[in-house]
C-alpha cells in the first residue's frame, strides 16, 4: 500500500499535523469533574483519560481495539560487532512472534490486544550507516508505507515496537545527529554487549556522524541515512496514525528514536503519542526528556518487541474503565467537594 506516494507527500504531512478534538476533551473534563472522587485524585489517569478524548473524538474514549504493530529489519552495521546477538536472530524472532513463543505474544494476549508482525526484507540488510546511507530513498519509502499500512479503521489504540538487530545502534546515531552530544551518550548495551561493544557502537556512531550529519537536512534524509527499515515503518506508522487521529503507544529507545527527526521538523508530532516506559537503554530517558514525552512506567525492561507498551497499555485500560464507569456525584447521591 503506498499511504505517501513519495517523499515530498511525507514532508507535506508532517508540516500540516491535525490536531486533537478540544470538544470532546472540554466534555470529557467537564465528565471527569462530575465522577465520584476528589477532582484530581486519579492523577495520571485522568490525563491519560483526556488524551484519548481528545484524539479519540468521544468524551467517553475507547480501548477495546487495540493494535499491536511489531516492525523487523536487518542492520548492516551489525557486522561491526555491536550486538550481543547475531543478524540471523531478528528473522528467527519473527518466526517466534508468528508461531507464539515471544515476550510480546503473551503480553498482547494480556491486554487483550491483536498483534501484527512486519519484516521488512529481512534477506536485505540496510547499508552500514558507518560507510553510507542506510537505505536508498525507494527502499526509505517503501518502508515508511509498510509502517503506515498498520493503521486501519476502528483501531482505538496502536501500540508500536522493533525487532533489529544493532538497531540499538542506528537509533543512537539517529539521537545523537538529532538531539546533540557526544556518541558515547546515546549508546548503551542494548542486547548486553560488554564495555568493548559499547566502545564499538559508539565508534560507529562517530564514523555515521562525521559521514551523514551535513547531509541530514529533514526527517526523511535523516531517517534514510542513519535509520533501518522497522525504523523507518514506526515513523510511517506514527505520522499516518496522526493524520487519522490515532493515539500511539511508543514503546522502548528505538521507537523513540524514530521519532526525534519528526520531532525536529514538527514539535507537535508527539502530540498523539504516549511513552509507554522508560527502558532500561543509557539514552533513552535524555530521549524521551528531549520529545517531552513523560514514560507511564520505568521497569527497567529493554526487550523491545512492543512488551513494555504492552504492559502500559493495562494502564490505559484502567484509565478508561474508570473514565467511562464510574458514577457521577448526582447519580451516585454523593455530596461533592467544596
Ligand atoms: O526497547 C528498548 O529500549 C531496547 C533496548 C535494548 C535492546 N532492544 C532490542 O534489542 C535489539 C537491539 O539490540 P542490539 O544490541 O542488537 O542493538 C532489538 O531487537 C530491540 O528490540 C530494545
Ligand atoms: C532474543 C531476542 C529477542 C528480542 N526481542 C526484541 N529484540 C530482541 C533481541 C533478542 C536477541
Amino acid at each position: 500500500m503506498t499511504f505517501f506516494r513519495d517523499r515530498a507527500a511525507f514532508d507535506q504531512a508532517l508540516a500540516t499535523l491535525p490536531a486533537p478534538d478540544e470538544g470532546a476533551m472540554e466534555a470529557a473534563a467537564n465528565r471527569q469533574a462530575s465522577l465520584t472522587k476528589p477532582a484530581g485524585s486519579l492523577g495520571r489517569l485522568e490525563d491519560i483519560a483526556l488524551f484519548m478524548a481528545g484524539w479519540q473524538g468521544r468524551e467517553r474514549p475507547r480501548a477495546d481495539t487495540i493494535r499491536v504493530a511489531v516492525f523487523a529489519g536487518n542492520h548492516g552495521v551489525a557486522a561491526r560487532g555491536v550486538s550481543a546477538f547475531p543478524p540471523e536472530v531478528t528473522a528467527q524472532m519473527v518466526a517466534n512472534f508468528r508461531s507464539g513463543g515471544a515476550a510480546i505474544n503473551a503480553l498482547a494476549a494480556a491486554c487483550g490486544a491483536e498483534l501484527v508482525i512486519v519484516p521488512i526484507d529481512l534477506d536485505r540488510p540496510t547499508g552500514d550507516i558507518a560507510e553510507g546511507p542506510a537505505m536508498t530513498e525507494p527502499e526509505c519509502l517503501a518502508a515508511i508505507n509498510a509502517g503506515a499500512a498498520v493503521i486501519q479503521p476502528g483501531i482505538d489504540l496502536l501500540l508500536l515496537g522493533e525487532m533489529g538487530i544493532a538497531n540499538t545502534t542506528a537509533a543512537a546515531a539517529l539521537c545523537a545527529q538529532v538531539l546533540g552530544g557526544e556518541a558515547g551518550q546515546w549508546v548503551g548495551r542494548g542486547t548486553g554487549v560488554d564495555a568493548a561493544g559499547i566502545d564499538r557502537k559508539a565508534e560507529a556512531v562517530r564514523l555515521a556522524l562525521a559521514r551523514h550529519g551535513a547531509h541530514c537536512g529533514d526527517a526523511f534524509e535523516t531517517l534514510r541515512r542513519l535509520g533501518g527499515r522497522e525504523i523507518a515503518a514506526i515513523a510511517g506508522a506514527v505520522l499516518a496514525a496522526r493524520l487519522s487521529r490515532l493515539p500511539v503507544m511508543l514503546d522502548g529507545f528505538i521507537c523513540g528514536a524514530a521519532v526525534a527527526p519528526l520531532a525536529r521538523d514538527n514539535p507537535q508530532i508527539t502530540g498523539h503519542c504516549l511513552a509507554a516506559h522508560c527502558s532500561a537503554e543509557a539514552g533513552h530517558a535524555r530521549l524521551l526528556d528531549a520529545l517531552g514525552l513523560e514514560p507511564l512506567l520505568r521497569l527497567n525492561m529493554r526487550l523491545g518487541e512492543a512488551s513494555g507498551a504492552a504492559v502500559a497499555a493495562q494502564i490505559v485500560r484502567s484509565a478508561l474503565a474508570a473514565h467511562g464507569g464510574m458514577a457521577t456525584f448526582a447519580e451516585a447521591a454523593v455530596a461533592s467537594g467544596r
